[in-house]
């Protein structure tokens, strides 16, 4: 059992499963017991962790309420949830950690060890929580001659044929000790992507994440593939009585020794053991670690705080379930599961066709994700992926959401495959396919025919007759590159055209001559500036009265218009001198300028209030830099080599970020290439993303 606490544990801890009755608790228990059970065997489990937790929880708080009910098999108060056994007894018990998820919640928990022990703790460690498992390493004679897993804390399951495979645990240590090193075992990014391809090549299904590949990997015996893994170590005992002088050694005296012997610890990482006097000290550290977590080869899911002195540990002791001197200040889930609901396909504006998954909403990470990038439609095709599909998402800090993989074992049957496109979604063309990013064969063109097919829309200039096939044929035959082109067609132009009589020419140049007259806010929609829908048009459209008016207007004039921020207003100014030639061939071929009704601004417009948020027009899809504050530095490379720095801010205004030459605080990314200097240099200092031009290409694969 928990250890009672006053008004029961699950009312310190945030959101438990309501339990109504026995009936239910019964269910809970199954429930949780199987998901663990799955969870430490394989990494499987149908539950992602914080359903897991809020589920424990709520059986927690119903045996508080009712003890007289409490199962055998209830998971709480024990190691791995009672799922596991083992057969190799451990020399002392491998147990687990007790959480807390706030400043308060530690401080309370400091001050509970401090009154057990009588005295103020002196120093505390401070480390990363690795997302792994426990392994057990056995070194007789400086030689490492077993593994063993925490099993159900009491004894584990013997995985020694996984030695050789584990980085960071070497074969033979620098001084021929007989010890026993505990740590996490686990899979880097690299390592994972690397499992994964070799996984799917075999078996065609993909690891669930990091933590499920590594689980999967060290338990088995007999894959024809071999994956890579990496040790962290976090602590030392003698074994077979030998003494090794560790016992009296603090927690941060301990880690160097490991390290001294060949073992890897956190200590070569950005988030290194560190020590720390006060409860300050220790929660600077905590959002340190939380504020690289996103940007680190490996995954962490919380921060482990020790109170470094043995003396204290000694005192302090164990619950049945955990440490006393030790606690995990949890994160946030970055992993979530939930349903793709669909897939989207976008197409930029060179024409690359993306696909973006719809997803039921689900929050992580401090953020709701709606959607997440699919990258192409080979990677959909690597996924196994479908529409219904129970997918793990991933999201941490700044990193756009990713699905890891579909839960293969969730599938009800209703699952249907993802349809890929005949044609391009935007114009209809074809589809170059002959590359991992599929592309419209038209280009840029097909751009063109996307564009002027929104401007000829019933809701902007309304030219009746002119539908995308048709719009198609004359891009196609040279004779329109915008639609200011429209209004210089020749009736033997038209005529010309396949399939293409005398009365329907007539209609549409009829049609097209009676779009000069429309009012300035149809005809400023029709110019599709981003993030500027109809009713935007019409607000501006009636501020500013003329098309001079709002040419002329500056970002601060921009941001008089009612519901403009200074983001948006910025990018309207920037999208409107882009626009300025197919303004004039408008003006020039008499267009009608003005909205009826309105009158121009006179006087300099209102002080703009700062930082309103920027309008998005309704429908518009949230972009992948939305928020962001990106800064590129380096020589580019791979699809964004040929971009000029200039190119580079406007493709990342394009993305919905905004482009900054320095490196500060307020950062999101920083793309480098190579040759960085010292941007890079300041954005590890700060502990900022980075991602190569390479990677950070694939982000915003559709606005190339
Ligand atoms: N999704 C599921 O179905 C499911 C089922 C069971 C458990 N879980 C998840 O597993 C977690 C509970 O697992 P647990 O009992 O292994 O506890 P835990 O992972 O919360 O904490 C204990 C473990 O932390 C690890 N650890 C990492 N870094 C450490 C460090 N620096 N020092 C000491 N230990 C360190 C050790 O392996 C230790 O065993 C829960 O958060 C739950 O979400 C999920
Ligand atoms: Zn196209």
């Amino acid at each position: 059992m928990t250890e009672a606490q006053p008004g029961g544990v699950a009312e310190l801890l945030p959101h438990a499963t309501p339990l109504a009755d026995q009936a239910a608790y019964t269910e809970a228990v199954r429930t949780a017991v199987a998901a663990a059970a799955a969870y430490y065997a394989d990494g499987d489990s149908v539950l992602d962790d914080d359903t897991y937790d809020r589920l424990v929880r709520g059986i927690e708080a119903y045996e508080a309420a009712h003890p007289e009910q409490v199962l055998a098999e209830s998971p709480t108060g024990k190691v791995a949830g009672g799922a596991v056994v083992g057969d190799v007894p451990h020399t002392v018990p491998m147990l687990s950690l007790d959480n807390v998820f706030s400043a308060e919640d530690l401080a309370t928990w400091a001050a509970g060890l401090e009154r057990r022990l009588g005295r103020p703790v002196e120093r505390w460690s401070v480390e990363p929580k690795l997302d792994g498992l426990a392994v057990s390493a056995r070194y007789r004679g400086g030689r490492l001659v077993q593994l063993v897993t925490r099993g159900d804390g009491v004894a584990g399951e013997d995985v020694s044929h996984a030695i050789g495979t584990v980085l960071g645990l070497p074969a033979t240590l620098t001084e021929p000790v007989t010890v026993e090193i505990r740590g996490e075992v686990l899979m880097t990014t690299a390592q994972f992507e690397t499992a994964n391809e070799a996984r799917v090549a075999h078996d065609g299904v993909p690891f669930a994440n990091a933590r499920s590949a590594a689980a999967g990997t060290l338990r088995a015996r007999e894959r024809t593939y071999k994956c890579e893994m990496t040790f962290f170590g976090y602590g030392a005992l003698s074994l077979d009585g030998e003494s090794t002088g560790m016992r009296e050694l603090a927690h941060s005296e301990l880690m160097t020794r490991v390290a001294e012997l060949g073992v890897r610890t956190t200590e070569e990482t950005p988030v290194a053991g560190i020590v720390a006097a006060t409860l300050e000290e220790i929660q600077a550290r905590i959002e340190r670690i939380a504020a690289l977590r996103a940007e680190l080869e490996f995954g962490i899911d919380g921060i482990v705080i020790k109170s470094d002195l043995a003396a204290d540990q000694e005192q302090a002791g164990f619950s049945s379930r955990a440490p006393r001197w030790a606690i995990a200040y949890k994160l946030p889930a970055t992993e979530k599961i939930t349903k793709l609901v669909g897939v989207v396909w976008n197409v930029g504006r060179t024409g690359v066709i993306a696909p973006r998954a719809v997803l039921e909403p689900v929050r992580l990470d401090g953020s709701l994700v709606v959607s997440a990038t699919l990258h192409n439609p080979a990677d959909i095709t690597r996924r196994g992926l479908m529409v219904g599909d129970s997918v793990t998402v991933y999201k941490a800090g700044d990193v756009i959401p990713r699905i890891e993989a579909p839960v293969v074992h969730l599938r009800t049957g209703a699952e249907r495959p993802i349809e890929f496109p005949a044609g391009c979604p935007r114009c209809g063309g074809e589809i170059d396919v002959s590359q991992e990013r599929w592309r419209c064969v038209r280009g840029r063109a097909c751009h063109a025919v996307a564009s002027i097919s929104y401007a000829v829309g019933r809701e902007q200039l309304d030219i009746e007759g002119l539908g995308e096939t048709r719009i198609v044929q004359m891009v196609d035959a040279g004779l329109i590159a915008d639609f200011a082109d429209l209004f210089t067609l020749t009736r033997e132009q038209i005529l010309g055209l396949d399939r293409m009589a005398e009365t329907s020419t007539d209609n549409l140049l009829a049609a097209i001559e009676r779009a000069k007259t429309k009012p300035l806010n149809k005809v400023f929609c029709a110019l599709g500036v981003r993030g500027t829908g109809r009713s935007m048009s019409r607000r501006i459209a009636r501020h500013f009265a003329t098309m001079d008016a709002i040419r002329s207007a500056d970002v601060a004039g921009v941001q008089a218009v009612d519901g403009i921020g200074p983001e948006k207003a910025t990018l309207l100014v920037e999208e409107l001198a882009e626009l300025a030639p197919l303004i004039d061939k408008l003006i020039a071929a008499g267009v009608s300028m003005t909205e009826p009704g309105a009158t121009p601004p006179t006087e300099t417009p209102a002080e703009p209030t700062p930082g309103t948020p920027a309008e998005t027009a309704p429908g518009t899809p949230e972009l992948p830099l939305t928020g962001m504050s990106v800064v590129v530095t380096g020589a580019m490379a791979g699809p964004l080599e040929a971009l000029s720095r200039n190119e580079m801010n406007e493709l990342i205004e394009r993305a919905g970020g905004k482009s900054s030459s320095s490196v500060s605080a307020k950062t999101s990314l920083l793309v480098a290439g190579e040759k960085a200097g010292s941007k890079k240099a300041k954005a590890e200092q700060l502990g900022i993303q980075i991602m190569t031009p390479e990677q950070f290409a694939t982000l915003v694969t559709t606005f190339i």
